[in-house]
């Protein structure tokens, strides 16, 4: 049953019901606060409302309509910018390739990656490709490499909050992230017509360390909640959406949850309305063990993954095999 067709427990538009919102004011004016506040919801649901999060708003409504501007060019031009077999790195991602790990249909989406820029020479360009940019659409580099970076940075404070939630150390992250494979992803959902095969985003886990989620304001992101029905998330305007990645849960033996979610087509009313959002999908530096944090072993939560450290790239490479972008 999903609760958000039920009338009687529907979310208000504006508001995430059950999550409530964490201000990223108190990140300065009180720390401690804040990270509780912060764990306790992702530990709940895997997921976290931010409000205020201080990212430049022109900044991002710039990119935005970049991608609308892009998008809307002809499908011969943006399929310049596929390059099969290279996991969708960089550059388009074609409407009708990826599908959700184990689905058997394809997600009714396109959309297009920019990653990590690193100096000529860096041991991590093996891992890292170069960034494609569209010439159409002058404004597209400065716009989405400044986003990829204001969320590099935001993503980091809030890994700092967590390593704060998780004792570890405030700086525990710092040095494993710095130089992480990260993805900035402009998503396109085209309109949906009635009665079309198919659903937005078939449910998944992300694979990263933690996604930051901007443009989630237009409905049909869900959360598979604990008892196993799914919640919208339903952010109130400029809010941000942070969820737990595949590689945190794993490090934490499961104390934070990667949450299944999805992204439902839409209402009758919206049909004709394309979708658009960008996730930040925070990644580890590439050559970073995941193996479980021995302070999150105990008696009752016994060690999930003895003996099967992995380092980030390989859990990657894995992970994009099963979604056909590899
Ligand atoms: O578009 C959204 O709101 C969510 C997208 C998502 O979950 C993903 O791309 O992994
Ligand atoms: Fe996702």
């Amino acid at each position: 049953m999903t609760s958000t067709l039920d009338a009687a427990s529907a979310a208000a538009p504006g508001q995430t019901k059950g999550i409530k919102p964490v201000s990223m004011s108190r990140y300065d004016t009180d720390f401690q606060g804040f990270s509780d506040d912060l764990g306790a919801s992702f530990k709940r649901y895997g997921f976290a409302v931010i409000a205020d999060h201080g990212l430049d708003e022109d900044v991002i409504q710039a990119a935005i309509d970049d991608a609308k501007a892009f998008f809307a060019l002809p499908e011969e031009v943006k399929r310049q910018y596929h390059q099969p077999g290279t996991g969708g790195a960089r550059g388009l991602t074609p409407f009708g390739v990826e599908a959700a790990k184990g689905a058997a249909a394809v997600d009714l989406k396109e959309f297009w990656h920019v990653g990590r820029e690193l100096p000529e020479g860096h041991p991590y360009r093996k891992y890292m490709r170069d960034n494609l940019w569209p010439t159409e659409v002058p404004g597209f580099k400065p716009h989405f490499y400044g986003m990829f970076e204001a969320l590099d940075e935001l993503g980091a404070k809030i890994l700092k909050a967590i390593a704060h939630y998780l004792e570890l150390g405030d700086d525990y992250f710092e040095d494993k992230v710095q130089l992480g494979n990260s993805i900035l992803r402009m998503l396109h959902y085209p309109p949906v017509a009635a009665g079309a095969a198919g659903v937005r985003a078939g449910a998944h886990e992300d694979i990263n360390v933690i996604t930051l989620l901007l443009g989630a304001e237009e409905r049909g992101l869900q959360l598979k909640d604990a008892d196993g029905e799914w919640l919208e998330v339903a952010p109130p305007p400029g809010a941000l959406v942070v969820n737990i990645g595949d590689m945190l849960q794993r490090l934490t033996n499961h104390v934070l949850p990667s949450t299944s979610h999805r992204v439902v087509n839409p209402e009758p009313d919206r049909a004709s309305f394309a979708r658009y959002s960008t996730p930040f999908f925070l990644h580890f530096n590439p050559d970073f063990v995941i193996e479980t944090l021995p302070s999150t072993i105990s008696e009752e939560n016994p060690d999930r993954y003895a003996g099967k450290s992995i380092m980030a790239e390989d859990f990657l490479t894995e992970r994009l095999k099963e979604i056909r972008l590899l």
